[in-house]
């Protein structure tokens, strides 16, 4: 939990918006939907992330009185809104696809349902939230999954852009799939693994490599990883960190955890031979882990040269996802309707570019998955009362290419509606994971897309479909707001 109370974490535009809302009262319960549209990374997925965050902020939103003063002296807002504001707490319904799940474009991560001026505020705060946690997962997960099994440290912190970057990239590096993080407050906030080896400074304080690594081994027996590269890793770094590790065996002692880390040159070719000279003096069990740079390609190459490196540190562009810097998700009007009302109206954006035109409505989504292999076959969108027996025929069809239909036989699929009640009438009611068990949650989610999703270039995409009924209301929507532009030409 953060000291600081985020409430004017926000743009200075929903607050204005909010005082308009207030001195133009409305009964209005709206829906809006956090969702972004392209996959992080040219990948065929994302990972959802940042859902703690944001409970928190919710239930901490108040202004203070300080809040309020600096209000005021904007010269803005009026003395009853400000008094509004002193009362002012969450009452509403939000609804969110748990941390660690893999989701797809378009489809509603967080959804909230709430009096506008309350649903307008959260904005911001939403998606800064999520954007950032969500791409460094997605960004972590892709990573992980270049290394094939072998572990990565994230040692991104010195790189982020700035403290909560570092901390939250951390987290969510973690939930992607890293074992383990160099950054010590995200280990104790948030109780996952931290670890580490030494730096460069280690072995120049030292008049010599090799006094630099026996000091190290003799504080750190049973984690000692030894920078080889200060030098030369072939002649100096391996040679000296052979005789220290044969100290140690003469010594009785039994080697656990050691190893080395190269952090430049020929990667592949030096941890080739770094492995060929650690195998013929005995240590064919030496972890060889590897840094500089890397990302996910580079990784997936170093594999496929052969490399012997069986952990990678990975900074930089994991925790900054340098290639792809935004998640670019969106928090859209989906649905209104006066207090009182059962029904809500729909609202669409519209947008030249089609992918772009929202979809109304208050809405779930189902993920649809093969009942024999548990693998995705598509999610489907649609209207949140909608309900579907697993056991009849089902449909589907893409809703750009309305002809290209597929027909899912009853008994061979399951459904899973995805998004979860998190706050119900401004009362939390969702219990977060530890990071560790989303972790695990993650890890399970991933296993259920299919191998041609998850390659790192040019994968297959995941169908995600709109309901007959969601489609319909959509087209219906699109054609009246055409027909009236029509008129007004
Ligand atoms: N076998 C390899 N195949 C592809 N890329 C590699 C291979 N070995 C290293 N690399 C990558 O090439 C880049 C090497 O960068 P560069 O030559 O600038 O620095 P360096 O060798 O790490 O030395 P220094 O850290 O001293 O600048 C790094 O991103 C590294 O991960
Ligand atoms: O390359 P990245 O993926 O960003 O990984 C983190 C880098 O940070 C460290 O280097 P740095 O030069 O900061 O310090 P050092 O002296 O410990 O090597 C480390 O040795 C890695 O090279
Ligand atoms: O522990 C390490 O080896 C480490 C930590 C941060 C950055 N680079 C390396």
């Amino acid at each position: 939990m953060r000291a600081q109370n985020l409430t004017l974490l926000t743009d200075l535009y929903e607050l204005t918006m909010m005082q308009g809302y207030f001195k133009n009262p409305t009964d209005q319960i709206v829906v809006f939907d956090a969702f972004y549209r392209k996959n992080p990374c040219g990948g065929a997925y994302a990972i959802s992330v940042g859902l703690e965050q944001v409970i928190e902020y919710v239930r901490d939103l108040h202004f203070s009185p300080d809040d309020i003063d600096y209000l005021r002296s904007l010269h803005l807002f009026e003395d009853d809104f400000l008094e509004y504001l002193r009362g002012f707490h969450f009452t509403g319904d939000i609804y969110a696809i748990p941390e660690g799940t893999v989701v797809f474009p378009r489809e509603p991560i967080i959804k909230v349902i709430a009096p506008v001026m309350e649903a307008q505020l959260l904005e911001t705060a939403i998606l800064n939230m999520i954007n950032h946690q969500s791409l460094i997962a997605t960004k972590a997960s892709r990573v992980v999954y270049a290394a094939r099994g072998d572990g990565i440290m994230e040692f991104g912190l010195r790189r982020a852009q700035g403290p909560d970057a570092g901390i939250y990239g951390a987290r969510a590096a973690m939930i992607g799939g890293c074992i383990g993080t160099s950054n010590v407050l995200t280990g104790q906030m948030f109780n996952v693994p931290v670890s580490g080896t030494h730096a460069h400074s280690w072995i120049m304080s030292f008049p010599d490599e090799y006094t630099a690594f026996k000091t190290y081994a003799h504080l750190y027996p049973n984690a000692c990883i030894l920078l080889v590269d200060t030098y030369d890793v072939l002649k100096s770094g391996i040679p000296n960190a052979i005789r220290v590790f044969k100290e140690m065996r003469d010594a009785g002692m039994n080697l656990t955890g050691y190893g080395i880390r190269i952090d430049s040159g020929d990667l592949a070719y030096l941890s080739k031979k770094a492995y060929e000279m650690l195998e013929a003096a005995g240590f064919g069990d030496a972890i060889i882990s590897a840094s500089s740079d890397l990302d996910e390609y580079l990784i997936d190459s170093l594999k496929v040269q052969g490399a012997k490196i069986n952990s990678w540190g990975v900074g930089t562009n994991l925790i900054t996802s340098g290639d792809w810097p935004a998640f670019g998700g969106v928090y859209k009007m989906a649905a209104i309707r006066n207090k009182g009302d059962s029904e809500f109206i729909p609202k669409i954006k519209l947008s030249e570019n089609t992918e772009k035109v929202t979809n109304p409505g208050n809405k779930t989504i189902y993920r649809i998955y093969d009942r024999k292999s548990g693998k995705i076959r598509a999610d489907l969108i649609c209207l949140a009362d909608e309900v579907f027996d697993e056991s009849k025929d089902m449909i589907l069809f893409d809703p750009i290419s309305t002809w290209k239909k597929t027909k899912l036989k009853g008994g061979t699929y399951t459904l899973r509606e995805l998004l979860v009640p998190v706050f119900l009438r401004g009362g939390c009611v969702y219990n977060s994971p530890s990071v560790m068990e989303i972790r695990e949650i993650c890890t399970k989610e991933k296993a259920t897309l299919w191998d041609e999703s998850r390659r790192l270039v040019n994968p297959q995409e995941v169908y995600v479909d709109l309901s007959d009924r969601l489609y319909q209301m959509k087209t219906k929507l699109l054609e009246d707001m055409s027909r009236k532009a029509m008129r007004h030409e």
